[in-house]
């Protein structure tokens, strides 16, 4: 891209830079124009989609190494290892590549299997047998691999019948006879078996939206100043799903594409599937892998041609395991992969915004409802978009990776496609579309193991504490989901089941009133002139949200430092908080004068408020300025510079210690210092500053790891204290906070407060997550209360 850049004369460089909207089709036939004259844009862009040039094909070389490397760690039983090798080899592995006299996927499929089994991961190491006789039928070692799982699982029936094919097929009479033995040790338990799982199974982590509903009607309004919104029709309870959506596009994030699922977006399993045509994506279960795209063809697996010598019974089951492929390859696939999986390079290189762009291009050309030059592509999408308001250098990155992307579009995959000022004015558009409308996929994650900390007093210290940690899996397009405009507090919690978008009321919503969620910093997370300035940067508006508009504790005190008398609870404010919330302030008591605005000041100012800053409320109206350095309540001096070196310190201390823990390194000693650093924290900042809850949790992260429990108990509730000024009580990041302190207490056996505690989060999560909680967070006990 750099280079390319560099071959941009200066005007053209800035005409694009500047250009608004309006001047696309100029900006790009230029630039179209001057690039398919470069021999340097033309080298460029074949590196990019010349598959021959591409590291995304398939490799027998480096899959038969892979292979060998899996069975010398299977040979001295590193089952991990092993387990990882075969993976690798199963992604590169071509369909077609044959190694002895077997085919070479099926037989990677059989070794991994058999690791598996050693693992104790029965069921992947079943389906994994699936696989291995859905490639080969008449692989005997996987008819027997697969009976010795049925019989270990207890489905004696389906043993019998795998044992019976696998000695049909045994060309060797002592084979036959070792078969014949392992017969007759299956116990015959006809009516006691258990259901096995059948060949048209395929089972999946996919949650579908289907059995999410929402009663609520919403309705569409066009506002002056946020464009489009979404509003409720009528009132709306606390917890109501308001709306459910499967997305329009989406991509998994580069950091998970080892570890999770590229189609359903879910944590891979240790059988995880690869895409049949290319080395990039992997899938939790063929189920994702089909509907992703990149299939076998039915053609391919319909090829095998049953032996003339078996006996009935024993062709019908062989016909029994490829037929499960025909039935998948029937159903009806979004395909979302499919276009991409031809080995050439762009896909894998590319930035995300531009593969979801590719995805929604190929998506519309294939339903037939965009023109080849894309010119209908706007009114198709029908999304916002704020191009002109985006940085210079911006506007410039996506004139060059429109134009990489369309041809590498038309030379890859969709001949078609024109390469021309229509359709690279049309994909800026979009890629400036995908910026202010496209979501984050997320998931909450946990660290450690709940399970390990109950029955409580048990646990080990060496396990990790328990907590939540949120991970971004994908990125996504949902188009009536980007209807929702912002707020710092929003009254929806949104939240991702698999792909599928599940959007939750907060809080009571009254009839008409907008509906409104988060595109990232809240009230709590961030102080106010920084979520400005990202929404700003970002979403190109000036956030006027009910957050941003009037005071709160929060924006007051998160970064604020305390004063100097100890026993004042005042806030001091340096020049860049105290200016902000000057402004935020004025503007606020000069908001037209509403019949209620006395009573609204009143209310709406949280009575803590009142005790770090009385003397801002005791002001009746007119100007009022925040002075840096003087306390808000008793109007003291304090030497902001002085507390913000030793703050400095402070926390490169704790840093520090930070990676010692992290590398294992905690001990008795790193406590200490811990604690020093927190009592700085304290001494200069105000009670409720945000840094103080990081630094409290922290050090109950170094208390638990020295074995304090004690210490991290405490530690951990001061943090939460802290969380619950800068939030709200019954806020969801209160309830993840919970599932450590919940975890603290049962490791101390403190049941009591650790039932308390799940008590707590529970509730929170219900509000935020409703029965989803036990699809989302299984591992909580929280979530099974009633087994309590
Ligand atoms: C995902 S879209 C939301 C729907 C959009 N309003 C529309 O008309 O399609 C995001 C864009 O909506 C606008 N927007 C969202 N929240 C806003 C807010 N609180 N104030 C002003 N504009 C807002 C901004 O232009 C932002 O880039």
């Amino acid at each position: 891209m750099e280079k390319l850049k560099s071959l941009i004369p200066e005007d053209l460089l800035q005409t694009v830079k500047s250009s608004s909207a309006d001047d696309l089709p100029s900006t790009s036939s230029s630039l179209l124009r001057l690039f398919l004259s470069l021999p340097q844009f033309h080298q460029a862009v074949s590196e990019l989609a010349n598959p021959d040039l591409g590291c995304c094909g398939k490799n027998e070389e480096t899959s038969l190494d892979l292979k060998r490397r899996g069975n010398q760690c299977f040979r001295s039983r590193n089952f991990d290892d092993a387990l990882r090798f075969y993976s690798k080899a199963l992604r590169v592995a071509p369909p077609h590549a044959i190694d002895g006299d077997k085919n070479l996927l099926a037989s990677l499929f059989l070794n991994r299997a058999n690791v598996l089994h050693n693992l104790g991961l029965l069921e992947e190491s079943l389906r994994d047998c699936h696989r291995a006789l859905r490639i080969d039928p008449y692989y005997a070692k996987a008819w027997y691999r697969r009976g010795k799982l049925n019989t270990v699982l207890g489905n004696y029936q389906d043993a019998i019948r795998d044992i019976t094919v696998s000695i049909s097929l045994e060309s060797s009479l002592v084979g036959k006879k070792q078969l014949q033995s392992e017969l007759k040790s299956i116990p015959d338990y006809q009516n006691k078996q258990k259901p096995g799982l059948d060949e048209h199974h395929h089972p999946s982590n996919y949650d579908h939206l289907s059995s999410v509903q929402s009663e609520v009607k919403l309705r569409c309004v066009s506002t002056k100043e946020k464009g489009r919104g979404m509003v409720s029709e009528c009132d709306i309870e606390q917890a109501s799903v308001i709306h459910v959506e499967e997305p329009f596009s989406v991509v998994i994030s580069k950091s998970c594409r080892e570890t999770h699922c590229h189609f359903c977006l879910n944590e891979l399993p240790a059988d995880a599937v690869p895409c049949p045509s290319c080395s990039i994506p992997v899938y939790c279960s063929e189920s994702c892998q089909i509907q992703s795209g990149g299939m076998l063809s039915r053609n391919e697996m319909e090829k095998h041609h049953i032996r003339q010598n078996l006996p009935d019974d024993i062709v019908e089951h062989i016909r029994g395991v490829t037929s499960a492929v025909v039935v998948y390859s029937e159903t009806d696939c979004v395909q979302e992969h499919q276009h991409e999986c031809q080995g050439a390079n762009w896909p894998a290189v590319l930035p995300s915004d531009a593969v979801l762009a590719g995805r929604v291009i190929t998506k519309l050309i294939n339903q037939g409802k965009t023109a080849m030059d894309l010119s209908n592509l706007q009114e198709i999408l029908d999304f916002s978009h704020s191009y002109s308001k985006m940085s210079p250098e911006s506007k410039l990155d996506s004139h060059l990776l429109s134009i990489a992307l369309i041809w590498c579009l038309s030379k890859s995959c969709l001949p078609d496609l024109l390469i021309c000022e229509a359709s690279v004015t049309q994909t800026i558009i979009l890629l400036s579309q995908i910026k202010v409308n496209s979501m984050a996929v997320v998931r909450m994650k946990s660290s450690g193991d709940y399970s390990k900390c109950i029955p409580s007093g048990n646990v080990s210290v060496k396990e990790p504490i328990q907590s939540l940690e949120q991970i971004r899996v994908g990125q996504a397009l949902y188009k009536t989901g980007s209807l929702f405009n912002h707020s710092c507090k929003p009254n929806i919690h949104l939240y991702f089941l698999s792909r599928g978008l599940v959007m939750r009321i907060t809080e009571f919503v009254p009839m008409g009133c907008p509906l409104e969620l988060s595109y990232g910093p809240e009230v709590g997370k961030w102080d106010c002139k920084d979520r400005v300035r990202f929404l700003q940067e970002d979403y190109f508006f000036h956030c006027r949200c009910r957050g941003c508009s009037q005071i709160n504790i929060s924006d007051l005190v998160i970064n604020g430092y305390c004063c100097v008398h100890k026993s004042c609870a005042g806030v001091v404010l340096d020049s860049n908080a105290a200016r902000f919330e000057s402004k935020k302030l004025n503007h606020f008591l000069a908001a037209p004068k509403s019949l209620d605005h006395d009573v609204q000041v009143r209310e709406k100012v949280h009575a803590d408020v009142g005790e770090v800053a009385s003397s801002l409320l005791t002001e009746p109206r007119g100007s009022l300025h925040i002075e840096p350095g003087i306390c808000l309540k008793c109007g003291s001096r304090c030497d902001i510079e002085n507390s913000h070196l030793e703050v400095n310190k402070a926390w490169n201390q704790l840093r520090r210690l930070e990676e010692l823990m992290n590398s294992g390194r905690a001990n008795v000693s790193v406590l200490s210092d811990c604690l020093r650093s927190i009592a700085v924290l304290r001494t200069f900042l105000h009670m409720y500053n945000k840094d103080i809850a990081d630094a409290e949790d922290k050090v109950a992260q170094a208390c638990y790891l020295a074995g304090d429990l004690k210490g991290a108990r405490k530690h951990c509730e001061a943090s939460i204290k802290i969380l619950k000024k800068l939030y709200e009580e019954e806020h969801v990041v209160i309830g993840n906070e919970m599932v450590k302190l919940a975890s603290i207490q049962f490791a101390l056996g403190d049941s009591s407060g650790a039932w308390d505690t799940t008590k707590w989060m529970s509730q929170i999560f219900s509000k935020y997550y409703g029965s989803h909680a036990e699809t989302l967070f299984s591992y909580l006990p929280c979530v099974k209360q009633d087994k309590l």
